[in-house]
């Protein structure tokens, strides 16, 4: 027997075995007597030939492959895709796209393929480009997005559209939608953006506006759960490698020479694990979520003597997250965030580079060189990669396909490898993090072969984290309904949620 129950952000529908379907809102369920309309992609040439085009209405997508037999069938999102039926008439259409918070490599394209995938199978023409992050919404006129005008962006960086941190004011945002006649709203942005999306779909359900509010994850730190990966990641991984590879080049070309990497990765060490695992020239990779300490037994300046004697040279990746705790120890800690509220954290990079510098210099009398490049903002200034441009390609279309057919509310995600719209709250209620317990971190020490750096006591909380369902543990499927989310809650977070393995 199906039961549901539905808050505004989210419908939950439980199935038999075990099955729920975390569903996202449609216009419907608040707008009444909303007529539709037969979706054009019947006569698109480019699809009429195509059978079974349009996705079944019961398709849905779970969240965790790896099941046990006698195991519930668990959590399931909703199947992106076009419709029969559409919401919107393609001459009523107008919609915006907003892009918000950091850069990453994909923007573009992703501004691109909404504003054709409207046009070309959708017949949408009126598409509007909201300037500069959230603000441009009530203080800039906004721009006109034709396929003409998008034709060439995805081959540059950045976005067309420019973005800002801060100045989100929802009503003077909404009223803006209103005043505009904007009727799709396309929101490409990190979790503060996601954010930002659910309230803004909040307002505009509370003043009853068939408004769709479709969001697209951007993240180059591939912090935002659930998603298989996001945008962009990829580009950086492979920008990544250059930094490296310079490092290396550097390192052992001297005697005792050092190579010092900082990559982004604010909270999340995606970055810095997956260009350490492609590279295979780092000897050492440090993320946030990874405690590490200096001296003594087991620490890094032990380890990075042993290294040299063995090879000669080193390669350290530092996310830009990693040892905060330390630095704060060891420099005063000045609180200063950016306007979205974001921690501006100390630079690791330059911080491990002088301590090593001072250790070998003082107490080893030891003579290294030591070489510190910070590339971080030019691996996300780049255009995407083909694997992510196709990949945006996909994000885009699915994000069209679900506002011209009444959803709202929702997220365009991948999940296992299959498009889906999931339910904003489920993108923000917790961050992505590589899990130090899960397979693909303990791959990682076996690749370097660098130490856990674990004192007793980080034993002790990660011990801990693993009496939770060992589900919740296991990379890539790190997952289940509302109950087991909350156990997660409970779990220090640096322990939680990895989505890429
Ligand atoms: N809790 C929130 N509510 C509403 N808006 C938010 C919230 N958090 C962030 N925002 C807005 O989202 C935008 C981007 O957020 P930011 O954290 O800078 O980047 P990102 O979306 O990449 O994580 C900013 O304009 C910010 O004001
Ligand atoms: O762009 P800023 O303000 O210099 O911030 C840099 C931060 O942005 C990021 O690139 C991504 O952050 P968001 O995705 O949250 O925007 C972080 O890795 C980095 O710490
Ligand atoms: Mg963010």
């Amino acid at each position: 027997m199906a039961s549901s129950e539905s808050t505004t952000q989210m419908k939950v529908v439980h199935g038999d075995a075990g099955y729920i379907l975390e569903d996202v809102p449609h216009l419907s369920d608040y707008v009444p007597n909303l007529p539709t309309y037969p979706n054009p992609l019947r006569s698109n040439p480019a699809y009429s030939v195509v059978k079974q085009y349009f996705v079944h209405m019961e398709d849905t997508v779970p969240q965790k492959v790896v099941v046990h037999k006698d195991g519930p069938r668990g959590v399931h999102f909703r199947r992106a895709g076009p419709r029969q039926k559409v919401y919107f008439r393609s001459d009523d259409v107008v919609a915006c796209i907003v892009t918000c918070g950091g850069l990453c490599p994909g923007l573009n394209t992703v501004i691109r393929e909404i504003v054709c995938g409207l046009s070309y199978m959708y017949g949408v023409d009126k598409v509007l480009g909201i300037d500069g992050g959230y603000r441009g919404f009530y203080s800039k006129n906004t721009i006109d997005l034709t396929p003409k005008v998008v034709n060439d962006i995805h081959k540059r960086g950045g976005t067309i559209l420019g973005t800002s941190r801060g100045g989100h004011d929802t009503s003077k945002i909404v009223d803006s939608i209103q005043d505009r006649g904007i009727n799709q709203v396309y929101i490409i942005g990190g979790d503060g953006t996601q954010r930002g999306a659910a309230v803004i779909y909040e307002e505009v359900r509370r003043r009853g506006l068939k408004v769709s509010i479709a969001g697209i994850p951007k993240t180059i730190d591939n912090d935002i759960p659930v998603i298989d990966r996001s945008f962009g990641f990829d580009t950086a991984v492979e920008e990544a490698q250059r930094a490296i590879n310079a490092a290396h080049v550097e390192a052992e070309s001297v005697e005792n020479g050092i190579g010092v990497v900082k990559l982004m990765g604010r909270y999340s060490g995606f970055i810095a694990m997956y260009a350490t695992l492609a590279s295979r020239d780092v000897d050492c990779c440090l993320i946030p979520e990874s405690p590490f300490h200096l001296e003594g037994k087991g620490g890094l300046f032990e380890f990075t003597k042993k290294r040299l004697k063995e090879n000669g040279h080193m390669v350290i990746v530092i996310a830009e997250g990693a040892g905060q705790d330390l630095l704060t120890e060891s420099m005063q800690d000045v609180d200063q965030k950016d306007a979205s509220g974001n921690k501006l954290l100390q630079d690791v990079g330059l911080w491990i580079s002088h301590k090593i510098k001072d250790h070998f210099a003082k107490e080893n009398k030891m003579a290294i060189v030591l070489k510190y490049i910070d590339p971080t903002y030019m691996i996300r200034a780049i255009p995407s990669n083909a694997s992510d441009s196709v990949y945006c390609t996909l994000l885009a279309q699915s994000a069209v396909h679900g506002a011209m057919a009444g959803y709202t509310g929702f997220t365009a995600g991948l999940v296992n490898g299959r498009h889906t719209y999931i339910p904003l709250n489920r993108i923000t209620e917790r961050m992505n993090k590589v899990v130090i317990t899960d397979r693909m971190w303990a791959r990682l020490l076996s690749s370097t072969n660098q130490p856990s750096f674990l004192k007793p006591k980080d034993v002790h909380e990660v011990k801990k984290a693993e009496q939770p369902p060992a589900q919740l543990l296991e990379g890539g499927n790190c997952n289940g309904g509302a109950e087991e989310a909350k156990k997660v809650e409970q779990i220090p977070t640096q322990l939680l949620e990895s989505k890429i393995n």
